[in-house]
């Protein structure tokens, strides 16, 4: 379940966001769409505890983010968020397994290597396990990025514009995976998208003025 009311937000004194309230239930399956810059990254950081509003409140799965303080928000994040972003952000000296293994290890659990072969698998990506990131193109990092955010079996799963550098392909093989994963988990999946060829899979869309 993800609940945001009043939420506000400012970059500069001379640019100030509010977000019209959002209730998207445990479990249901959305997206959200706004024109280039009406504030949909920004949205993502604040619902996933990145940013901290000016104003308003964040519930997910009823802990109001607002009541916990960094390290309780990093620990909060780590074991119920799973984060897919536009940016693939790897540790560069660790190869890819050992980073799809880092959130397990934020969380405080320790690694389940059936779990992250299991999701390595369904992405085909096993075979890079071993490369760094530096080595991967922008599409295997996304996919990367898809088993990392998954690991953990969290019970919100947030992506922003996840399959911009995916091809045809790949675009339909992200979608199904991480609709059957946020099905089998009950997990709430909320994604921030431009693209027009994943619309058709959803029925919720919320729209940013
Ligand atoms: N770090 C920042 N500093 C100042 N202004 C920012 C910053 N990040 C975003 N903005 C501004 O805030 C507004 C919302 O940006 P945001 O990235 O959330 O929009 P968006 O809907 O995700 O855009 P896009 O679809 O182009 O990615 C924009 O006007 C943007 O210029």
């Amino acid at each position: 379940m993800i609940e945001a009311k009043n939420l506000q937000y400012h970059y500069s004194e001379k640019h100030k966001l509010s977000f019209s309230n959002i209730f998207i239930k445990e479990k249901e399956q959305c997206l959200l769409k706004g024109i280039s810059g009406s504030g949909k990254t920004t949205l993502i950081h604040l619902l996933s505890g990145i940013l901290t509003p000016d104003q308003g409140t964040i519930s997910i799965n009823n802990v109001l983010l607002n009541n916990l303080n960094q390290f309780g928000l990093d620990k909060f994040r780590a074991n119920n968020i799973g984060l897919i972003f536009q940016k693939h952000l790897f540790v560069q000296s660790l190869t890819m397994l050992q980073n799809v293994g880092l959130p397990k290890s934020f969380s405080g659990k320790s690694s389940d290597k059936n779990r992250i072969f299991q999701l390595m698998n369904d992405l085909g990506i096993t075979p890079l396990a071993d490369k760094k990131p530096f080595e991967l193109s922008q599409g295997e990092l996304q996919r990367f990025s898809v088993a990392r955010a998954l690991v953990n079996k969290p019970k919100v799963v947030i992506a922003d514009e996840p399959t911009s550098s995916l091809d045809d392909k790949n675009c339909e093989r992200f979608i199904e995976l991480i609709k059957k994963n946020c099905d089998q988990h009950g997990a709430t999946l909320l994604i921030a998208t431009h693209d027009a060829r994943i619309e058709s899979h959803f029925n919720q869309i919320i729209r940013l003025n």
